[in-house]
């Protein structure tokens, strides 16, 4: 019988070795690699209820998911809804603000529509669900049922189209009746990159002012004004409702600026043709 040499004994002593050793490591491998799935089944359940809470609406209608990785914790959730004539650019001022997109057709909305995004005001993280109504009176009954849960109105005019902001007034009638007392109301003047302006944003901001209501002028073509209107109506009302600090004194206070954001181009510019 061939005896082994004591060299390749000890060769063979440390493959033992090494295959034990191996072996170890093969079960340490093992378990890293368990944890390391654990923990992506756990990242994707995560992802999973969060894109849940997150579902938007494409332009067909479909439901989307945004693929977000970190669930921020909502601290207060709102309703707002648009409204106005037909055909002021109701589902572009939106789309312009949900999905950052401008459509050139005409697709007048049949009753009502919505879509959802959080955004993070003074600290705080808000969702935001925003109803989109149809202009077309025939579909007031259908709408005005979602007035009473707004907490803030856009109520949109086209600057090119007089009658549309004069028929700001069918439409506030329509929100006394149907909404809450503490709604926060927008009056946005959209359009405003056309150069045949016929509404005076002066005579339009004083009437918003005196109403204590907010005023722009916006364009959902060129993106003018729009995450402004939203961000300025979100501090007004989170500035109505009770703070954690001032519920429980033992809370941080989390400061809401009095100051809001006005990056609106046209307030001081003079009116540029036979305004009403
Ligand atoms: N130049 C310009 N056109 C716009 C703007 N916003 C919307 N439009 C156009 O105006 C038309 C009507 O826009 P919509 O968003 O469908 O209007 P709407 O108010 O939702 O209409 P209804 O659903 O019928 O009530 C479309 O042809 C848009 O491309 C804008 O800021 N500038």
């Amino acid at each position: 019988m061939r005896r082994s040499s004591p060299e390749k004994v000890k060769v063979r002593n440390g493959d033992v070795r090494r295959r034990r050793k191996s072996a170890e490591s093969t079960d340490i491998t093992d378990f890293d690699e368990q944890k390391r799935r654990f923990n992506e089944i756990q990242d994707m359940k995560m992802r999973k209820s969060i894109s849940e809470h997150y579902i938007t609406k494409d332009s067909s209608g479909n439901a989307t998911s945004s693929p977000l990785l970190f669930a921020p914790t909502i601290d207060y959730k709102l309703q707002f809804i648009i409204v106005g004539d037909r055909n002021v650019g109701k589902t572009c001022f939106l789309e312009r603000y949900t999905d950052n997109r401008f459509k050139e057709e005409l697709r007048s909305t049949v009753g009502i529509d919505f879509r959802i995004k959080t955004i993070s005001v003074a600290g705080h993280q808000v969702r935001l669900q925003i109803w989109d109504t149809a202009g077309q009176e025939r579909f007031n009954s259908i709408t005005t049922a979602y007035y009473r849960n707004a907490r803030g109105i856009v109520m949109v005019y086209d600057v090119t189209r007089p009658e549309t902001y004069r028929n700001l007034d069918k439409w506030l009638d329509l929100v006394k009746e149907y909404g809450r007392d503490d709604v926060e109301i927008a009056i946005v003047g959209n359009k405003a990159d056309l150069p045949d302006l016929q509404v005076n944003p002066h005579k339009a901001r004083h009437f918003a002012e005196q109403s204590g209501f907010l005023f722009y002028e916006t364009s959902a073509k060129e993106s003018l004004n729009i995450e402004t209107v939203f961000i300025n109506l979100v501090y007004k009302i989170l500035k109505q409702i009770p703070q954690p600090h001032e519920r429980n004194p033992r809370i941080r206070r989390k400061t809401i600026p009095s100051t809001i954001i006005d990056d609106n181009p046209h307030d001081k510019e003079p009116c540029r043709s036979a305004c009403c």
